[in-house]
């Protein structure tokens, strides 16, 4: 499993994003994707998948060419974006939602997706710590961190060896967070995992890669090559505050 961003220039609206820039994620493991508010971490998955054309440049998939193209792309990536667009008051438990979501994906034959569904569902809702007694609940009377557990799930069970998760820690307590750091370690050693974040430091001891997005550059390499006082000062400007050996980023989120 391997994407390739290969001289990738992304414009959005005035916005130079990153220009000629190349890169190869490669699975399994972790990919962390940080930058400021407006750095273009959102554009960036949208291009990976498709849903917006880059400027110049060319995005492979295991070799294959996907530019542009979402179609291409079915089956081998699932994606959590950072804002919902699904009704929270659709009238479905949390069990019936998961199903819902079985039942449409194509990637199996219906035969077989009523089998699937029971085991995956099950073991996708543990995996996110979403307690059995909720699996019966309406899915309008979760909370916040809880409806975004179940996202995660829902991204869980499509089983795509490629994961791309926008901010998944927003709206997580910090105790689940620990946990949902500890789950997403675990992923990545089975899939690729590239994942958003403005809390670069929890997933650190998962991470493989990080890509650091600011100002229309970009910087990807180890944690220990990207994670530096230089870098992290071109990508976040005033944002980085340095006290004594501490260097902590005071983003919005
Ligand atoms: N629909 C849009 N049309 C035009 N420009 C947009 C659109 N959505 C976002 N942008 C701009 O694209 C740039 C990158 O935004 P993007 O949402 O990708 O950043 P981000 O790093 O994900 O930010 P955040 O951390 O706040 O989620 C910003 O300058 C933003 O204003």
């Amino acid at each position: 499993m391997k994407i390739l961003l290969e001289n990738l220039t992304i414009i959005r609206g005035e916005k130079k994003i990153v220009e000629n820039f190349t890169a190869e994620f490669n699975g399994p493991g972790l990919i962390q994707v940080i930058g400021p508010n407006g750095a273009g971490k959102t554009t960036l998955f949208l291009t990976i998948l498709g849903l917006l054309k880059p400027a110049g440049g060319r995005i492979l998939i295991d070799n294959k060419d996907v530019t542009g193209s979402t179609q291409k792309l079915k089956g081998m990536v699932a994606y959590l974006p950072q804002r919902f667009e699904i009704p929270r008051n659709l009238p479905l438990t949390v069990f019936e939602f998961m199903e819902c979501c079985i039942r449409l994906n194509s990637k199996w034959p219906r035969i077989l997706r009523r089998k699937l569904s029971y085991d995956n569902i099950v073991n996708a809702l543990k995996l996110v710590g979403l307690e059995e007694q909720l699996w019966s609940s309406k899915i309008s009377k979760l909370s916040g961190g809880q409806f975004q557990r179940l996202m995660i799930a829902r991204t869980l069970i499509l089983e795509t060896s490629i994961v791309i998760l926008d901010e998944p820690l927003s709206n997580i307590d910090p105790e689940g967070r620990k946990m949902m750091a500890d789950l997403f370690g675990k992923i990545s050693r089975e899939k690729l995992l590239i994942l958003s974040s403005h809390d670069p430091m929890l997933l650190m001891p998962y991470t493989s890669k990080i890509l650091a997005l600011g100002g229309g550059q970009a910087y990807y390499g180890a944690p220990q090559d990207v994670v530096t006082k230089g870098v992290l000062n071109k990508i976040y400007g005033e944002c980085l505050i340095e006290v004594k050996d501490h260097i902590h980023i005071a983003d919005w989120h």
